[in-house]
């Protein structure tokens, strides 16, 4: 895998000529084919695409959880094994996994206290700068969790504990936070809420964030960039910049500058659909 040797600051995620097969023999089946992807440092980042097409398994990739069967993966100029175990790599699953008998406040905080060897290790690679700790408070106001500081995880919403899982992976700082499709079980206003307190939240913490969404909106709300993936195999069939101001409000959903966006993935993604297996088995 060529990646930049140690010491090398890069600044940018770059996946070039991915490929990842599961299985083998006559049930082998390639997910991934061959998949290029560069996303920039401090950029926000959706992948869309319909079931199947393989984004899972593309932050799989970005988070060392899998390796490519060919191709490099490089995650700011380290393989993403390094990168892991640094914890230059954090990640925001579906469903929140916080620890029910700590608060709101000791489950935020709690990573930052256990991981202190992690700083260390990320000294040691290339253009990593140093950070002071976030102030976690700060973060819990920012999220609108600031009167559930105190409450167990089983005293809050799904929204609110959805919430806390994401000022959690935030507070530890990552260089690139990995969040697959975190508000999918959210009802569409809480959704369009929690969608403003995680761009808050970015905008003061400039992390790279890759965000895997089934939704159009969201993915332009969001994001800098929208990747649209196709099946069959997956594949990135689209880079789509997104040029709208920001902050991005509630208001500006209705704008005929975003509805144009929101168009534009569309007309991608139903292209990306017609040459997916399941168009073909309808
Ligand atoms: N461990 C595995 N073994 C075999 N096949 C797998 C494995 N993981 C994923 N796949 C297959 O690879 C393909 C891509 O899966 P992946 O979960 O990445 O898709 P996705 O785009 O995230 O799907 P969804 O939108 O439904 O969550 C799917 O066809 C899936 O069945």
């Amino acid at each position: 895998m060529s990646v930049a040797p140690a010491g090398v600051e890069s600044d940018t995620i770059s996946i070039s000529q991915a490929v990842k097969i599961y299985g083998g023999g006559p049930s082998q089946f390639v997910a991934l084919n061959g998949v290029d992807v560069t996303i920039e440092r401090g950029q926000f980042v959706s992948i869309i695409g319909p079931s199947g097409c393989g984004k899972s398994t593309l932050l799989r990739l970005i988070a060392g959880l899998e390796e490519p069967d060919a191709g490099d993966v490089s995650v700011f100029g380290v393989t993403p094994e390094r990168a892991c175990a640094a914890k230059m790599i954090g990640l925001v699953p579906q469903t929140p996994a916080l620890l029910p008998w700590l608060n709101v406040l000791k489950n935020v905080s709690l990573p930052g206290k256990i991981n202190t060897g992690a700083e260390r290790r990320r000294q040691r690679i290339g253009g990593h700068q140093q950070k002071s700790a976030p102030d976690m408070r700060d973060l819990l106001e920012k999220a609108g969790l600031a009167d559930a500081a105190h409450k167990l995880p089983a005293q809050l919403s799904g929204g609110m504990q959805q919430r806390t899982a994401i000022v959690r992976a935030f507070g530890m700082q990552p260089d690139v936070l990995l969040m697959d499709e975190p508000f999918s079980a959210l009802d569409e206003f809480t959704r369009e809420s929690i969608q403003g307190q995680l761009l808050d939240i970015w905008d003061q913490m400039n992390t790279t964030v890759v965000f895997v969404t089934h939704s159009v909106t969201e993915a332009v709300r969001l994001s800098d960039k929208v990747l649209v993936m196709s099946a069959g195999p997956g594949r990135v069939t689209a880079s789509v910049d997104i040029d709208l101001p920001r902050p991005r409000s509630e208001a500006m959903l209705k704008t005929a500058e975003f509805h144009h966006y929101e168009d534009v993935i569309r007309d991608h993604l139903q292209s990306a659909w017609r040459k997916s297996p399941a168009a073909s088995a309808a």
